[in-house]
């Protein structure tokens, strides 16, 4: 036996007798218990040559195939945590609860010695077979730990590190360990921090997987964390009950134990009947919805996701039996996705939801064009939800209201000790985060020059390498991009790359602001039914309606929303009237022409903000319309312009349909 091995047997027999640890720190505690369990109770030789033990291949398979939800899940994670620390010597494996290992992603400069220990598929690590080390001693104690080097029980493995943290189902039982070990000399902190996010995922994803047919609802108390990592889930059952909860959820709730949640109805926990909380998720298009927990009155968003059908249709099922949502949703043919929900007839938008609809499932960038609040973000979560990702992450970044300093490690994450001020554990990057999700750039056109070309260069490899490290990692994402700049022109001043602006728009969607919206009026009666949703319906009175949808609108759909909030918790009967508009809005009404009706000598209310000529191309377009029956196709191949022109020109010249007439 070599003079190390020696020297560390004797060691470990002396700790063990004299019950006096490596050092006074809890860890050296736990690995002074964990070597007095291994002499002791398991009458392990420190120093043993025997080879290590390894289950047969057909157990090997048996016991795979047993964790087959978890295995699927994991191998994604593991392949990212690889990828993270690859370079470093590192592997990463998946046990059982049994310590067997069950997959193993090796560094190749690694795996030659690692099979050596016998870190290889079907070995076991439990503490009973290999003494004191990172996956044994994880299941052990049922929590993260590190064994670093010679805290290692076998002389034969001092030569290894390790961080493991335990992998739990929604009962909170045990079924196996995540497990980073290499060569490396230096502390484990930072790999335990990275090994532990990445079970937090497989848990989360696992979850989600195992109760797609239920009710989920995800919530965090901060929007934009729902749908990553740290949400937390809770599935429910068709009547609203709890039927299991992730850790991060309970965590979120103050709760210690399941039990204290399963078979409640969540009408119990939070302050939302279940349909009250369908409904609402489904009318903002799956953007989280603020709801109050009962116990403590905290605040949460949450978003509701609605069972995956089977093959057996039990997803209509549910929905038929759904108290309040029944009579609702009697089963459209098509039903309405969140896309939909959007527009209601505008041509434009129309437009652009069926654009939309057909790139759902494609790798194509679509980037968002619209001025401030026409509803961009709405649009990509949206799509987002519309899509086979809608379970995962949807990670939004405003590049215009970051330090231009921290886009970058807001973007590509940073190792612990990276710059100054850096957290000690490292950050996984927004890009990470929104690994096989959608990532939201907001407000493109701010992005720094420098940061563009890493930018376009993670979207060409579609990898990217975290800051500090030198290793890439693959990346599958959803990417849309939202700007109200005139890209163009700021290409045009060097300030945006024509290469990376040709890149981002797979296809571009523009939306309209709200005062060309043809179905303005649709949607202000359909936001102030939102808005209302909660005290109970108001009705808008026809002048006050014509004289909203005649307004300027800079702050477009969401200045309409805020308005139609303040209204509407002032109001002093369920009726609304101009008198109800505060009094800025006011001194528009009194330029703006009379509903119709209310003074028919008076000019078409539409056409008050046109000149001259555009009033006279009005009544031109008019007649065509009147004599085709507004038949759209026809009255384009009269005037020789195709569909998408004359919907422009209709909007341009504010003409609509009338009532009842359908346009074809
Ligand atoms: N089609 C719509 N239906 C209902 N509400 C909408 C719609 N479009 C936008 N909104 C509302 O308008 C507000 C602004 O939407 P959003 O934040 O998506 O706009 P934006 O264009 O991304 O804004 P900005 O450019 O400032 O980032 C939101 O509160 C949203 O509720």
């Amino acid at each position: 036996m070599p003079n190390f091995a020696v020297e560390h047997v004797n060691r470990v027999r002396s700790v063990v007798q004299s019950r006096n640890g490596p050092g006074r720190s809890a860890t050296a505690n736990r690995i002074t218990q964990s070597w007095i369990r291994c002499l002791d109770e398991y009458r392990l030789d420190p120093g043993t040559c025997a080879e290590p033990e390894v289950v047969s291949p057909a157990e090997l398979c048996e016991r795979q195939e047993r964790l087959a939800d978890v295995q699927a899940v994991a191998k994604v994670e593991m392949a990212n945590l690889y990828q993270q620390l690859a370079g470093s010597g590192y592997a990463i494996m998946l046990t059982d609860r049994e310590g067997v290992l069950l997959n193993y992603f090796g560094d190749p400069a690694f795996t030659h010695a690692a099979s050596k220990t016998g870190l290889m598929p079907g070995a076991v690590w439990s503490e009973r077979a290999q003494g004191t080390n990172g996956m044994g001693t994880c299941l052990f104690e049922r929590r993260p730990v590190t064994v670093h080097q010679d805290e290692h029980y076998l002389s034969r493995n001092t030569g290894l590190s390790c961080a493991a943290a335990p992998i739990f189902d929604h009962e909170g039982d045990l079924v196996g360990v995540l497990d980073a070990s290499g060569e490396s000399r230096l502390a484990q902190q930072h790999t335990l921090a990275l090994v532990s996010m990445s079970v937090q995922m497989i848990e989360n994803r696992v979850f989600l997987h195992q109760f797609r047919h239920d009710f989920i609802l995800r919530f965090h108390n901060r929007p934009e964390f729902v749908g990553t990592l740290s949400e937390g889930a809770i599935a429910l059952s068709v009547t609203g009950k709890v039927l299991a909860a992730t850790r991060s959820a309970l965590f979120q709730l103050g709760l210690n134990d399941r039990s204290e949640i399963v078979g409640r109805d969540i009408t119990e926990l939070f302050n939302i009947t279940f349909s009250g909380l369908i409904d609402s998720t489904v009318r903002k298009a799956f953007h989280p919805v603020p709801i109050f927990e009962i116990r403590n009155g905290a605040r949460f968003f949450a978003v509701v996701y609605q069972p995956v059908a089977t093959s057996g249709g039990r997803h209509a099922a549910h929905i038929g039996l759904l108290p309040g949502v029944a009579a609702k949703e009697t089963p459209p043919p098509q039903p309405e996705g969140p896309l939909d929900k959007l527009q209601f007839g505008d041509p434009l938008m129309t437009v652009n939801v069926e654009k939309a609809k057909r790139v759902l499932e494609r790798n194509v960038a679509i980037m968002l064009l619209g001025e401030t609040g026409t509803g961009k973000e709405m649009f990509a979560r949206a799509i987002h939800a519309s899509g086979s990702r809608a379970n995962r992450p949807f990670v939004a970044i405003n590049c215009a209201s970051i330090p231009e300093s921290l886009i970058e490690s807001e973007l590509f994450g940073y190792r612990s000790g990276a710059f100054t001020g850096a957290s000690k554990d490292g950050q996984r990057g927004k890009l990470l985060q929104a690994n096989s999700g959608t990532l939201f750039l907001d407000e493109i056109g701010d992005m720094p020059v420098a940061l563009q070309a890493r930018l376009l260069r993670m979207l060409e490899e579609r990898e990217v390498i975290p800051l500090g490290s030198e290793t890439p990692v693959k990346l599958d994402i959803r990417l849309i991009s939202a700007t109200h700049c005139d890209l163009p022109k700021k290409i045009g001043m060097g300030e945006f790359r024509e290469d990376l602006y040709y890149r981002l728009q797979g296809i571009t969607l523009t939306l309209p602001p709200l005062r060309e919206r043809a179905d303005r009026g649709a949607l202000i009666r359909h936001l102030a039914a939102e808005e209302s949703a909660e005290d109970g319906p108001v009705e808008l009175d026809a002048r006050l309606l014509a004289v909203l949808e005649q307004q300027r609108w800079p702050g477009n759909v969401r200045q309409l929303r805020h308005l139609l909030r303040s209204m509407i918790a002032l109001r002093e009967t369920d009726r609304l009237t101009v008198r109800d508009l505060p009094p800025e809005y006011q001194t528009d009404t009194a330029s703006l022409a009379p509903v119709a009706g209310e003074d028919p000598a008076g000019d078409s209310p539409c056409e008050t903000s046109l000149n001259t000529l555009e009033s006279a191309e009005r009544r031109a377009l008019l007649q065509v319309l009147q004599r085709h029956e507004w038949n759209l196709s026809g009255v384009a191949r009269e005037l020789d312009i195709s569909r998408n022109t004359l919907y422009r020109k209709l909007q341009r010249l504010n003409i609509k349909p009338p009532e009842k007439s359908l346009i074809h």
